[in-house]
């Protein structure tokens, strides 16, 4: 939790600002019951008009004062509290975009979002507490039971039973609302993650008829959501009426033991008055505490998540000895002894690859669903690190390279194409910051999907909406491959990145990729984009099970033939 407060460090001279003028708050409120119990005994019993103009003159300067400061506290809490969300919102940004793919499976995506959002806004709420209130409502208690002790400390005894009692109590609810606060934390988490899952399916729920089955499970996390958070905020509920029913016995008891000692001659009517003001204070700001005791539980709760996100380890890093002379020059690549393994999973997924790849050789890589594929092409930008073995890029173990060296070097298409909002320009020009508009134009073409855009009314100021609404699959996949192919990189990965294209298209996009003379790792599950390749590579299982070009592997791997026969039935097999 500490690791979230450590962004206040720059504020730490608003924040002493602003609690000076909190304090400066306090003292006046503190000293109007004061000059009130002199102004009732000197002037309004004795019936001087001067003395009540004096005190009363003390008192509305003082009230004055005490509002002054009050505003310029306020607007010092709010500028700590806005610039501290910002600056988390922005270390917590970056730590997320250093997430490996193990990281970010720990954390998904509506978790991250409910911390961006919610939790930082509690934070916020609490911090803003704590430099109006917080520091306020406890010194105003000790102060108050002070200053009531010094006007007549007879008739004070009575706080120092009641305000224990109080305080005991508050405390018990905040160590019972934090734990329950942090469970609600937890349910948010869940409603967001249903309704974004929802939103983004949208249509396939439409389609398969599931908008009943969706409402429910919607309606089961948003239940649990309702249930727990009233369960926290009835406990804190119930503290009220409780530190009301105090408040006002002591209230009672000041007036009936004031009496009395005004009558034996310990006290004077403008003490009992005084005494009053202060328990009417001390209980105002202890009842405060009910939602102090609300925010300081949720800020807590909010700020262990946040920081369980800032302090996550972040497993793929750039190695301390990276040589920063390496590079991806001629896109050889190697894998020798490779298994791997999700963090997750317990068994290998790859389990012993060895092959090599030499520069500018193009190969297909098929096999079944599950077998391996997408996480093979994983290991060489180090998207995952292996779990034994190595890869190894012109000779040299991946790890060993600068991450930015690396990765600058590949152009990966994943599966499901993503685009963000923008421009179609603005899409492609992802792949290279600077590219030109002729850079542009010149990928797009090789991606066969200038013709497209040229077509669309707006041409590359297309604007695409969330995920590329606008677009079909086939014409999001050639987005992605443009801006995969505008980095010139020497090892180009489409995983299953031409699947909605005809074959037409995808020949005429597989013969400009070949005059970008990078090393091409297609995978795929269609043969005849197999047959394109130098050599196929048939993996069953996380296994390389054979290695050949088509007309090898047709004599050589049973499995290979079924694959082909799947597709163009045995009569047609022989014939390709
Ligand atoms: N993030 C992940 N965490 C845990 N297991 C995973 C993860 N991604 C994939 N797997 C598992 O690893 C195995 C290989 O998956 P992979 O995606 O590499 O297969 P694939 O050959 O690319 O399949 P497809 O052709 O369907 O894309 C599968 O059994 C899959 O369930």
């Amino acid at each position: 939790m500490k690791h979230v407060f450590k962004y206040l460090k720059p504020y730490y001279l608003h924040m002493i600002f602003a609690w000076a003028l909190m304090l400066t708050e306090l003292a006046v409120e503190l000293m109007l019951p004061f000059f009130l119990g002199k102004m009732i005994d000197q002037g309004i019993v004795t019936g001087d008009l001067d003395t009540i103009i004096y005190w009363g003159s003390i008192m509305v300067g003082l009230a004055l004062l005490s509002f002054a400061a009050g505003i310029i506290n306020s607007f010092y809490s709010a500028h700590v509290t806005f610039r501290f969300g910002y600056d988390i919102r922005q270390k917590l940004f970056e730590k997320v975009q250093a997430f490996s793919f193990k990281n970010l499976n720990e954390y998904p995506t509506s978790s991250l979002i409910t911390r961006f959002t919610n939790d930082i806004r509690m934070i916020q709420n609490g911090i803003f507490m704590g430099l109006r209130i917080m520091l306020r409502a406890p010194l105003l208690v000790l102060g108050g039971v002070i200053m009531a002790f010094i006007v007549n400390w007879r008739i004070a005894l009575i706080f120092l039973v009641t305000v224990p009692l109080l305080i005991g109590f508050l405390l018990l609810i905040v160590k019972k609302a934090g734990k329950l606060f942090g469970k609600v934390q937890e349910r948010l988490d869940n409603v967001n993650r249903v309704m974004q899952e929802n939103l983004s399916g949208i249509r396939l729920i439409k389609a398969f008829l599931r908008k009943k089955h969706e409402t429910n499970r919607f309606m089961g996390a948003n239940t649990e959501l309702m249930k727990y958070t009233k369960t926290s905020l009835r406990l804190i509920e119930t503290s009220m009426p409780v530190l009301l029913f105090v408040m006002n016995m002591s209230l009672l008891f000041i007036l009936w033991y004031g009496n009395i000692e005004v009558g034996r001659g310990n006290a004077q009517v403008g003490d009992v008055a005084a005494i009053i003001n202060y328990a009417l204070r001390v209980s105002m700001a202890i009842s405060m505490f009910g939602f102090l005791t609300m925010a300081i539980a949720r800020m807590k709760a909010s700020a262990e998540r946040i920081s369980n996100v800032l302090d996550a380890e972040i497993d793929l890093l750039e190695a301390d000895d990276a040589n920063d002379q390496y590079r991806v020059t001629d896109g050889a690549v190697e894998f020798s002894n490779v298994s791997f393994r999700y963090p997750s999973l317990k068994e290998d997924v790859l389990s012993e690859l060895s092959f090599t790849v030499k520069p500018k050789e193009k190969i297909a890589i098929i096999g079944a669903t599950g077998s391996g594929k997408t996480s093979l092409f994983q290991l060489i930008p180090r998207l995952y690190d292996v779990s034994e073995g190595t890869v190894y890029l012109d000779g040299h173990d991946v790890r060993q390279f600068k991450m930015d060296h690396l990765r600058r070097a590949i152009g990966f298409v994943p599966q499901a194409p993503l685009l963000f909002t923008g421009s179609i320009r603005e899409n492609i020009r992802w792949g290279k910051n600077d590219a030109t508009e002729a850079e542009i134009i010149q990928a797009a073409k090789d991606a066969q999907i200038h013709d497209t855009i040229a077509d669309l009314p707006n041409g590359y100021d297309t604007k695409i909406g969330q995920k590329g609404v606008n677009l079909s699959g086939g014409q999001k996949q050639r987005v992605s491959i443009a801006r995969a192919l505008i980095r010139h990189p020497k090892i180009l990965m489409l995983d299953d990145s031409t699947s909605a294209l005809d074959l037409k298209t995808e020949s005429r996009l597989l013969d400009a990729i070949h005059d970008y003379q990078c090393t091409t790792l297609i995978v795929t599950q269609k043969v005849t984009t197999a047959m394109s390749a130098d050599r196929i590579f048939l993996m069953d299982d996380g296994e390389l099970l054979d290695v050949g070009r088509h007309d090898e592997l047709m004599k050589t791997s049973d499995l290979y033939r079924k694959i082909v026969e799947s597709q163009f039935g045995k009569e047609g097999a022989h014939e390709l």
